[in-house]
């Protein structure tokens, strides 16, 4: 089998005068994250041959760093997916699991860090991309707060739920990665700033959980498996020797989280993805001057069946006579959820629950079974529609099938060192 975690690895050295505070770390960078002069694929086909002529904030603020970038890491194709398979790259081996996926879409990220590849590493997450790969590959993720880190230069997919966040193998070494790139940008108008407690995100991690409050959404546990309760059960058990509380609480709302969130990401997408046409972006054809047959022909060619499918639903969801039906509905549902978890968190401090329902699947095992990979992301989605923080630590191992589990934190808007603080007390 093909294991490809880096789909290009060029180097690129940040900023060696810089005393910064990532000089001599290496950092890999998730591909759909441009870079200036360093080809930039999103995973696609469409995009081989693509090379940015500029650098996404979160790049130049790793360069001023001083950080060194190792290359640029698979994916499923522009993030669509839970497994890295929709790479047309080839899939990526999970390092903490041999023969099983890596979790995705950012796949590449999480497995670089786990195979040492790289100290940190960069993700997206739409609807989970960077926690599922964290759980599956054993190590830290954080999804940052919408409007926490740019997206100026993130190849958009979903613009209105996604974020980039770090990887690290500790949660401190994932916090000192986001106090980088974390911080307004004038290129990204959804971005603030925010007033920590302490000096910095990594300053938080501090593992004290005395007197936290915990609450535990019953609809995010019920419907994980077996061995990934039991692991979720005892990491909470030792949050609370360590002087937590924990109460259950729920979430009605998230039994509509999936379908929400896929009418949201695919509609989005279809708009984003038709840039792609052949003369701005992609591959030119021989498809001699009709405009319909040129643009078909190089969408046939250059996406792949995942990012077809989407294209298509997303057409139709915001079709004239189904806007009403599903995208409307669907973004109500999204009010219906962040209202939820706003109710939670005014009786908890974080809520806790497994990251994914599931242990990593063997390779092949899921991609030709599209709603089987989209139900994975039940406990993920939700937050992105919440538009929430949250971070993915390794719980341990599952005692159904001995394969990494992880614990997911969610918190209030911007309370990312709340969850850094929680998180780091499993370690
Ligand atoms: N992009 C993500 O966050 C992953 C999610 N499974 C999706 O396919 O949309």
């Amino acid at each position: 089998m093909a294991d490809t975690i880096f789909i290009t690895d060029e180097r690129i050295d940040g900023d060696t005068d810089a005393d910064g505070p990532l000089a001599g770390c290496t950092v890999a960078i998730k591909d759909n994250i441009s870079t200036e002069g360093v080809r930039t694929t999103c995973g696609s086909a469409m995009l081989e041959d693509y090379v940015p002529p500029y650098d996404a904030t979160v790049v130049s603020r790793l360069k001023d760093a001083g950080a060194t970038i190792v290359g640029k890491t698979n994916m499923d194709e522009f993030g669509m997916g839970t497994t890295t398979e929709t790479s047309a790259f080839g899939p990526t081996d999970n390092p903490a699991a041999p023969g099983h996926v890596p979790g995705g879409s950012s796949g590449g990220s999480a497995a670089a860090v786990a195979a040492g590849e790289a100290e940190l590493a960069l993700g997206s997450d739409t609807g989970g991309s960077i926690r599922c790969p964290a759980a599956f590959c054993g190590v830290v993720g954080i999804k940052p707060t919408y409007g926490l880190v740019s997206r100026y230069g993130l190849v958009a997919y979903g613009n209105s739920l996604e974020q980039i966040g770090p990887f690290g193998e500790t949660v401190e070494d994932a916090a000192a990665l986001l106090d980088v790139i974390a911080g307004p940008d004038d290129r990204d108008a959804t971005t603030r700033a925010v007033e920590l407690d302490g000096e910095s995100y990594a300053d938080a991690a501090t593992g004290d959980v005395d007197g936290l409050t915990i609450g535990v959404p019953t609809e995010l546990v019920e419907g994980a498996d077996e061995g990934v309760v039991d692991t979720f059960w005892d990491a909470i058990a030792e949050l609370e020797a360590q002087g937590a509380e924990y109460h259950e609480v729920s979430l009605p709302s998230v039994e509509h989280a999936v379908e929400a969130y896929y009418v949201i990401a695919m509609s989005e997408a279809s708009s984003n993805l038709a840039r792609f046409d052949g003369v701005r972006y992609g591959p030119e054809t021989d498809a001699d001057g009709n405009w319909n047959e040129a643009f078909s022909a190089v969408r046939k060619e250059g996406f792949g069946d995942e990012v077809k499918r989407r294209i298509l639903l997303g057409t139709y969801a915001l079709s004239a006579g189904y806007h009403d039906k599903y995208y409307k509905k669907a973004q109500d549902a999204r009010a219906w959820v962040k209202q939820d978890f706003d109710e939670a968190l005014s009786e908890a401090d974080v809520l806790a629950s497994p990251t994914m329902p599931v242990t990593p699947f063997e390779q092949g095992e899921s991609v030709d079974d599209p709603l089987q990979m989209y139900l994975a992301d039940a406990n993920t989605v939700p937050v992105n529609l919440a538009d929430l923080p949250a971070i993915s630590v390794p719980a341990g191992e599952s005692d159904a099938d001995g394969l990494p589990v992880g614990l997911q934190l969610v918190g209030p808007s911007f309370g990312e060192e709340r969850l850094i603080r929680a998180a780091s007390a499993l370690e």
